[in-house]
């Protein structure tokens, strides 16, 4: 391109005025080929300062929510502040594992070269659901078959893990292979078995209004999958599931 029509063209949106930092944000990942579903994670395409000005695009965009459900806002003392309240939740709180990078993990040399069964849990699953936004609770155990080779990391990096993938909205079949893709990647053990249980107030609170029944779901990978003993070992420990 020449330079008089490189000087035509026009500016790039990353320099463009009053362009909204989320389209900004969209524009860095469609450039990258990479997909923003609901759960996955965007961390390493965000610039510094672009949260702060994502907080204020979504408190925008929900007051514009509460204003199509003809809630007064400037009247109502109790929703005075709710766009703002709803936008540091979703950002922040419980969808902040689109938006941080990946928890910092401790490694310890496994100096015994521990090739034992190692089963983490209950850990508390805290999410929503990416159909409704309405939240999912539960339970996750993650068992792992450590490689005598490798790094034993700290038993509290299993729940920040899972915190961190449970941290964006989910749906429970793809939240538990997340979360083992991550384990593996991470601590690379000969096996790792992974059981989640949750309630969707999606089904509870609104829709069927079913207030009992729960999602179970399981992964398990490399030796769990062809040591049938070792995954009834696994199965066998974890203490009995509330009813
Ligand atoms: N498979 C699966 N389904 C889920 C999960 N979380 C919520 N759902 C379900 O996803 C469905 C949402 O899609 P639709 O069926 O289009 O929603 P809807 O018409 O409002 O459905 P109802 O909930 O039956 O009123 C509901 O059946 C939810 O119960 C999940 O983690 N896994």
């Amino acid at each position: 391109m020449t330079k008089e029509l490189e000087r035509a063209s026009p500016a790039p949106v990353e320099q463009e005025e009053g362009v909204p930092v989320s389209v900004k944000i969209r524009e860095r990942l469609r450039a990258q080929g990479r997909r923003f579903n609901a759960n996955d994670n965007i961390a390493d395409c965000l610039e510094p300062g672009d949260l702060d000005r994502l907080l204020d695009e979504v408190e925008a965009k929900m007051q514009g929510v509460l204003d199509s459900m003809v809630i007064d806002t400037a009247g109502d003392h109790n929703t005075r502040s709710t766009a703002r309240r709803v936008a540091k939740m979703y950002l922040t709180e419980v969808f902040k594992g689109r938006y941080v990078p990946v928890p910092a993990i401790t490694e310890f040399p496994n100096a015994e070269h521990l090739n034992e069964l190692m089963i983490v849990g209950p850990i508390t699953v805290r999410s929503a659901c990416s159909h409704h936004l309405c939240p999912v609770i539960g339970k996750v155990w993650i068992g792992v078959l450590p490689n005598q080779n490798t790094n034993v990391i700290g038993l509290s990096k299993y729940a920040r893990l899972v915190d961190w993938v449970m941290g964006r909205p989910q749906i429970q079949e793809e939240a538990v292979v997340q979360l083992a893709d991550l384990i593996m990647e991470r601590t690379q053990p000969d096996g790792l078995a992974i059981v989640m249980e949750a309630s969707h107030f999606c089904m509870s609170w609104r829709g069927v209004k079913e207030m009992d029944s729960k999602m179970l779901n399981s992964v398990m990978r490399g030796v769990f999958l062809k040591d049938a003993n070792l995954r009834r070992e696994f199965l066998s420990l974890i203490p009995r599931r509330s009813s």
